[in-house]
C-alpha cells in the first residue's frame, strides 16, 4: 500500500488550520488508512525549533535568504522525520503549508525569486512533491483582518509584513495556480467554514476515490 500525500497552502488567515481540525475526522470516517496532520515550518522536534528563530518577531534584521534558507532546513527535517516516514508505512499525509509555501513567501514576497527559491527547496525536497495540494484562497485584505480579530497582540513576524508583500505572496499563488493546473487544485476560503471543509472534502475524495470508499 503507498501513501499519499497532501498540502495545504494559502495566504495568513485563510482558514487552513481551522479547517484541517474539521476535515481530519471527516476524511479519517472515509478510509482505513491511517491519517497523519503535521505543519510547515515545524512539524518535528528540529524543526520546531526552527520555526521559533523565523517567526521571532525581534529577528527583524533576518536576510531574505537567510529566511529561505531556514524554511528550506526546516522543511528537509520534517521530510526526513515525518512525511517520508508516513508515506513509506502507507498512511496518508496531511501537511499544513509545504513547498509552494515558500515559492510564494520567499519566492514572490521577498522578491528574491521564484527560480532561485525553487533551487534551494530542489536540494531539500529532493523531488517528493505532494500528490495533491489544495489552496485556500482568500485576498489578503480579509485574510489579515482575520488574524487581527483573532490574535492581533501575538502576529508572527511574517503576519506583520506591510500589505505590499502579502499582495505579492497572494500573486505568486495565482502563478503558481496556473502554472500547476494538475496538482494545485484552488477553493473559495471566502466562504463559510463549514463549506469551506465541504469543499476540501469533495476536491479530496474526488482526486483518491479508491481510497476514501467507506460508507459510500
Ligand atoms: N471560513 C472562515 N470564515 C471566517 N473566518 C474564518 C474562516 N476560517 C477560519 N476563520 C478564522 O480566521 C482566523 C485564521 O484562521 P486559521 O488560523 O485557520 O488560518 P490559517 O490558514 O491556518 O492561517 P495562518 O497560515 O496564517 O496560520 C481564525 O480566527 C479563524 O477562526
Ligand atoms: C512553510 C512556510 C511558511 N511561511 C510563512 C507563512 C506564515 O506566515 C508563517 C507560518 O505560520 P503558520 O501560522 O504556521 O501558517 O510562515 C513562509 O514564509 N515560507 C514557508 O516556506
Amino acid at each position: 500500500m503507498s501513501g499519499i500525500f497532501i498540502s495545504f497552502e494559502g495566504p495568513d488567515g485563510a482558514g487552513k488550520t481551522t479547517a484541517l481540525k474539521k476535515l481530519m475526522p471527516l476524511l479519517q470516517a472515509k478510509t482505513d488508512q491511517e491519517i497523519v496532520l503535521s505543519r510547515e515550518p515545524g512539524g518535528s522536534p528540529i524543526s520546531e525549533k526552527i520555526r521559533k528563530i523565523i517567526l521571532d518577531i525581534h529577528d527583524e534584521e533576518m536576510d531574505p535568504r537567510t529566511e529561505a534558507l531556514l524554511y528550506a532546513a526546516s522543511r528537509r527535517q520534517h521530510l526526513i522525520d515525518v512525511i517520508l516516514p508516513t508515506l513509506k508505512a502507507g498512511k496518508i499525509m496531511l501537511s499544513d503549508r509545504f513547498v509552494d509555501s515558500s515559492i510564494a513567501y520567499q519566492g514572490g514576497g521577498r522578491q528574491i525569486g521564484t527560480r532561485e527559491v525553487a533551487a534551494v527547496n530542489d536540494f531539500a525536497i529532493d523531488g517528493h512533491l505532494p500528490d495533491l495540494t489544495i489552496y485556500f484562497d482568500v485576498t489578503p485584505a480579509v485574510g489579515l483582518a482575520r488574524i487581527k480579530k483573532d490574535h492581533e497582540g501575538a502576529m508572527d513576524r511574517l503576519e506583520k509584513e506591510a500589505i505590499s508583500f502579502h499582495n505579492r505572496v497572494y500573486d505568486s499563488y495565482i502563478d503558481l495556480l496556473k502554472e500547476n493546473p494538475d496538482r494545485i487544485k484552488k477553493i473559495d476560503a471566502q466562504q463559510s467554514p463549514e463549506q469551506v471543509v465541504q469543499d476540501a472534502l469533495k476536491v479530496i475524495t474526488e482526486k483518491f476515490p479508491e481510497t476514501f470508499n467507506k460508507g459510500e
